[in-house]
């Protein structure tokens, strides 16, 4: 897969792309929904014997837009989005920049500039895709805007339990804490990247040592609680359980950090400064201040059968 990022002003021509047929959106978690999409893209490009490209952007626009929620951190950050598009089979990936001025342009002036001059011949994007200044352009108004240049398609609305699937219900789900709705959504389990760091070395005393993970890029953490995770190391795949937190039984308040750190079955090997995956899949219970270690120690050999007794029924 090609990498290609794009500044606007931009100054390609037509005759240094192939004949492309283009999928449109921004795809944070490249959920269900944004998969139908690529996939059409993908094949579409098969069946026309052309090439097959995404055009993503970044920042997500609405850091550049001034709404409230800027989001800031990812489903998948673009690391991750890159490789999920190269499984995806995609050949051209397009980066673009999205600065006010790219903000500003007129929905023809962008499908001028980036559709026609890229040599698109095909577009493919969702339902209620938008374009140009304001989001004025959307599918209805592409076939004007198209000049005949280029053919399309779009993909309707993909829903799960009646709701739209959309990177924003991914990131409302995230923050209720529940990953296996993430997962339904996602086609897959939620996953992040990480290294291990040192933690505060309590873990091991009380019977149950811990991976501490310091987070690889931009992700948005699940609600903070008590998890059944998966985590890889050295391409292989182990069980465990994870908290995420500020450890309220050990921390005062005023010493508040958020960490994420995952007890694995059956392993006992020093794993510092590893590279980690973890994916996530069932939430268990909230975090939770107890008045003692015994306590603490005895939720965790609760929360272990719970997490065991999970993987064991997939
Ligand atoms: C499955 C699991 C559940 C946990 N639940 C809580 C909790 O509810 N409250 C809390 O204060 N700490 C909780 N912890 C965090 C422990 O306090 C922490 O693992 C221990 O203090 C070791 O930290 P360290 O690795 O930084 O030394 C949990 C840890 C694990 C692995
Ligand atoms: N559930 C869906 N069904 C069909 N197409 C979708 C669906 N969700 C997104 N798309 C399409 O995928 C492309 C990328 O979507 P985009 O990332 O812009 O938004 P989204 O997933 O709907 O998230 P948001 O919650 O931020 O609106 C767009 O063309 C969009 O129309």
């Amino acid at each position: 897969m090609k990498l290609i990022t794009v500044h606007h002003p931009h100054s390609f021509n037509k005759d240094e792309f192939p004949p492309m047929v283009l999928a449109l959106g921004y795809f944070d978690g490249v959920h269900k929904g944004h998969q139908r999409v690529i996939r059409t893209a993908v094949e579409t490009a098969k069946e026309q014997n052309v090439h097959s490209a995404v055009m993503t952007f970044d920042p997500h626009p609405s850091v550049v837009l001034g709404h409230k929620h800027k989001h800031i951190s990812h489903i998948t950050p673009l690391e991750d989005k890159k490789d999920i598009m190269r499984d995806l089979g995609v050949d051209y990936l397009f980066v673009v920049r999205f600065t006010s001025e790219f903000a500003s342009l007129l929905p023809q002036e962008f499908v001028d500039q980036y559709i026609i001059d890229l040599n698109v011949v095909h577009v493919v994007a969702g339902f209620d895709y938008s374009y140009g200044r304001m989001g004025k352009g959307t599918m209805e108004t592409l076939p004007f805007h198209s000049r005949e240049r280029f053919t399309f398609t779009t993909i309707p609305k993909l829903t799960e339990e009646e709701d739209k699937v959309s990177s924003t219900l991914v990131r409302e789900s995230l923050k209720e804490g529940n990953v296996a709705r993430v997962a339904r959504l996602l086609g897959r389990p939620y996953s992040m990247k990480g290294t291990v760091i040192h933690g505060d070395k309590r873990g091991r005393k009380i019977g149950f040592p811990t991976a501490n993970i310091e987070m690889a890029h931009t992700y948005l953490t699940p609600k903070n609680g008590v998890y059944a995770v998966r985590m890889r190391i050295h391409e292989q795949w182990y069980n465990g359980v994870c908290n995420v937190g500020f450890k309220p039984t050990f921390k005062n308040p005023d010493e508040y950090s958020l960490s994420i750190e995952v007890h694995l079955f059956d392993f006992d090997s020093s794993i510092y400064g590893e590279e980690v995956n973890i994916e996530w899949y069932k939430r268990i219970r909230d975090e939770q201040k107890f008045s003692g270690i015994e306590e603490l120690i005895s939720q965790i050999h609760k929360d272990k059968d719970t997490a065991v007794g999970f993987f064991s029924g997939i």
